[in-house]
């Protein structure tokens, strides 16, 4: 399986799919989700500060036989902690709960009020410093990159956001591609949500032989998005990442291309979200 096959703007090579960690509080479920992860074949991880288990995640990591090298392994600066020297701060707190030497991207969360811009010049000293692989953001919309541009030196490299069949954000991810940033999808299975007895979501399950969870997660490989669905049921987690032995056909990709029409969000809008 050949899950290491992005390669950013800065030369980094990021596995496509990874294992999300949102809302996994329970310190135990989370290092055994990524254990079975880990056992599964996954080599990336999801995190963020707000999530409450970096510790765990560390945890995994060190006990895991896998070589530091194998591994790519996300965290992000909650709102709280924007700001120059606060967010410096924040890595290295991050640091600490993750138990590593060094990172390999590092996010802002969401791109609050005003600090963002400052933000990312401690992004970018981290990244000189060779403390992390890859910066980038969340929740960016064009001119919240075209602000954080004007004010730092380096365009982020990806931008995770909110996206999955009923809110694909075609537009951002040209917008995305043109600069050259990887555009990853959260909640790509809308959260395990509808999108998952969508009739045609359905129709192409039989079609293919594949679970709807299966066929939603192939349109985002399809698609070009980097993907981390959160599971901690082991069954679940095998089956997100048996992906990779079958292809959607074009009709069946503009099917599922007409499930933006529903244009449901789920998630808060960038422009008024302020607390993560
Ligand atoms: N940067 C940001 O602002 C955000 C980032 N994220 C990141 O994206 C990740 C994924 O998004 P998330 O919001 O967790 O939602 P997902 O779209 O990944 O859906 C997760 C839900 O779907 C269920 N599920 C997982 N696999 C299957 C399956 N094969 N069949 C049926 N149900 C399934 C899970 O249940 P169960 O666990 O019980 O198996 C869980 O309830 C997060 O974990 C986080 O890492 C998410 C939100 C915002
Ligand atoms: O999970 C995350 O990473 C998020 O940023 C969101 O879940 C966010 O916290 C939210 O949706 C709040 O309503």
């Amino acid at each position: 399986m050949k899950i290491f096959n992005k390669e950013l703007a800065n030369g980094v090579k990021v596995p496509c799919i990874g294992i999300g960690m949102d809302q996994v509080t329970d310190q135990r479920q989370a290092y055994d989700a990524i254990h079975c992860a880990f056992e599964a074949g996954y080599r990336s991880i999801d995190t963020a500060s707000s999530y409450k288990n970096e510790e765990a995640v560390g945890k995994a990591v060190q006990e895991s036989a896998l070589s530091r090298e194998e591994l790519y392994i996300t965290t992000k600066l909650t709102a709280a902690d924007q700001g120059y020297d606060a967010a410096l701060r924040a890595f290295d707190r991050s640091m600490q709960a993750l138990r590593l030497s060094y990172l390999d991207c590092f996010l802002i969360h969401w791109p609050g009020k005003y600090l963002y811009g400052e933000t990312w010049r401690a992004f970018e000293r981290l990244y000189q410093e060779k403390a992390v692989r890859v910066i980038g953001v969340c929740n960016f919309n064009p001119h919240h990159i075209e602000t954080l541009v004007s004010q730092g030196s380096m365009l982020p490299l990806v931008n995770q956001v909110e996206s999955h069949p009923y809110y694909p954000q075609n537009e951002l991810q040209s917008y995305c591609e043109d600069k050259n940033i990887l555009m990853e999808a959260w909640s790509p299975l809308m959260c395990g949500g509808i999108i998952l007895k969508d009739p045609v979501i359905i129709k192409i399950s039989r079609e293919t032989g594949k679970s709807p969870a299966q066929v939603v997660l192939r349109w985002h490989i399809q698609k070009n998005h980097r993907i981390f669905p959160k599971s901690v049921t082991p069954a679940r987690i095998r089956e997100n990442l048996d992906i990779f032995d079958f292809e959607l056909n074009q009709d069946q990709m503009s099917a599922i291309e007409t499930l933006k029409d529903h244009n449901q969000k789920i998630g808060p809008n960038p422009d008024i979200f302020f607390e993560v």
